[in-house]
């Protein structure tokens, strides 16, 4: 079996080509934060006060909007397994990895300096690090997103769900490992690392080098821009660097350093780079589950239709021959088990063949639509239920019924169907439309099998046709 999911409701964004919607939106996120950008610019360099609360929140908040965008990307990857995929989750599993480990090293955070003994170039080192990793994944997914995953998928055997999770895995274990690696370096080789900081203010080998990360960003963008066509995650990933470029701009170039205008502002930036691919993430997630719901209301309608089908005449709309075996097993157990009777009436149009011969077949079926309607008129307990047998031939089960209640059923029948005056001019019996039962009865103690019940009752059918037709006989 396989899954479809080229279609517009089951696309996901790495897979939805971005069309004009996503661009417009895509494009106004863009604008509206250049806006802020360029009016905060001549200002990044006034000198705030410092709030202690500001990177608790700052952090707390990245590092929860990125593990939350890992684990939604990590579970695409999941469905779709596409590398690209892989690497874009472990891009925010890094910038979230990353993000914690900054914080615990950050000065006056945790400890006056920070945990572990970092120094006064570790928080920086570290920045630079993370400011690097996540346009390599960028720069890494753009590689992989050239082969693309197959729209139409197989539904994984459970081989491929194990390679899927150990893929995630070994994705999860590098990163983390990577970046345990690194906070090891920064802060054990404090020593060896570049003044990039003087008390709060960026050094110009600081600035060099956070040129060099900005430029690599922007390469990163362009190679974002490259590939075409665009994926919708393409082009939210493209806003998110257009924003995370804002974001260094504003906080590592064009300030002085840390607790200025524009190391709060590009630090907000920050935040909504981190917002931006969850939220679209999560509205995604939320048409899905719209989706599926909808899906599995109209499914179960459609199984309802099914077996209302697979059950039910088309013609006359009385249950079939297959809801007739079944219940009448169904019903000779249950008179077996509590010691019952159960009568059933065969009943069959008389010269039904002249009739469709004169009236022709269209006539004929509308005729065997009456008679049902007559034959179902005269089901009065709920557990009664007729049923066109085949042709024009129909019959009757009727539980807890004896012989004679059975022959009164069929009577009523037989006079329900003559009562309907349907014009019949090739009978040799009258002028209208008539039938013949016969009535058959189960006795629960005499171990009478469903198809000697219905061999009876056909029996009896035949005796009344024998017997000049427009009559009941019972067994
Ligand atoms: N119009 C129509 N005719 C059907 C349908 N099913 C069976 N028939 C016709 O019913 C006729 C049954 O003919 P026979 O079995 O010879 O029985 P009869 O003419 O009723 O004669 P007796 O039963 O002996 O009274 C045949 O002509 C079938 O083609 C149906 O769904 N629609």
């Amino acid at each position: 079996m396989q899954v479809d999911l080229t279609t517009e409701s089951w696309a996901f964004l790495s897979t939805k080509p971005a069309g004009r919607r996503e661009n417009r939106y895509a494009l106004i996120a863009v604008l509206v934060s250049a806006l802020f950008f360029f009016c905060a610019v001549p200002f990044a360099r006034t000198p705030l006060a410092q709030f202690p609360a500001f990177i608790p929140i700052y952090v707390s908040w990245l590092v929860i909007c990125d593990l939350i965008t890992a684990a939604l990307l990590f579970g695409q990857f999941s469905v779709l397994r596409s590398k690209a995929l892989l690497i874009m989750a472990g891009g925010y599993l890094f910038t979230a990895s990353i993000t914690a480990a900054y914080a615990v090293i950050f000065p006056g955070l945790f400890a006056p300096p920070g945990l572990m003994g970092a120094g006064p170039q570790t928080t920086s080192a570290m920045y630079m690090f993370w400011h690097v990793g996540f346009p390599l994944f960028i720069m890494a997914y753009t590689r992989f997103q050239a082969k693309r995953a197959t729209p139409v998928l197989p539904l994984p055997s459970p081989a491929a769900r194990q390679k899927t999770r150990a893929a995630i895995l070994r994705t999860a274990g590098g990163v983390l490992a990577l970046v345990l690696a690194y906070t090891v370096f920064a802060v054990g080789g404090q020593a060896y690392l570049p003044e990039f900081l003087n008390g709060n203010r960026t050094t110009d080998l600081g600035h060099l080098a956070l040129l060099g990360v900005w430029a690599f960003s922007w390469l990163a963008l362009f190679m974002l821009w490259r590939r075409k066509p665009h994926t919708v995650l393409d082009v939210w990933l493209m806003v998110v660097m257009c924003v995370w470029l804002f974001d260094i701009a504003l906080a590592a170039l064009l300030n002085t350093g840390r607790y200025d205008l524009g190391w709060y502002v590009g630090r907000i930036y920050g935040l909504l780079a981190a917002s931006f691919l969850l939220i679209v993430l999560l509205i995604e997630d939320g048409k899905h589950y719209a989706q599926l719901v909808q899906l599995s209301a109209a499914l179960s309608a459609a199984n309802k239709q099914l077996t209302h089908l697979s059950r039910h005449d088309g013609l006359t709309e009385l249950a079939n021959r297959r809801f007739f075996d079944e219940y009448l097993s169904e019903q000779i157990a249950v008179a077996k088990r509590y010691n019952r009777t159960l009568a059933l009436i065969m009943c069959d149009v008389d010269q039904f063949k002249a009739y469709n011969d004169h009236y022709g077949h269209q006539i004929g079926d509308a005729c065997l639509r009456q008679v049902a309607a007559a034959i179902q008129s005269c089901c009065k307990r709920p557990a009664d239920k007729a049923v066109r047998y085949g042709g024009e031939e129909f019959a009757l089960i009727l539980p807890d019924t004896d012989l004679a209640g059975g022959a009164r059923i069929a009577e009523a029948v037989r006079e329900a169907v003559s009562h309907q005056h349907i014009p019949h001019e090739r009978s040799s019996i009258g002028s209208h439309v008539s039938t013949s039962c016969g009535v058959a009865m189960l006795m629960p103690q005499a171990d009478m099998t469903a198809q000697q019940l219905i061999g009876a009752a056909d029996a009896c059918l035949y005796q009344a046709k024998n017997l000049g037709r427009n009559r009941v006989v019972c067994a």
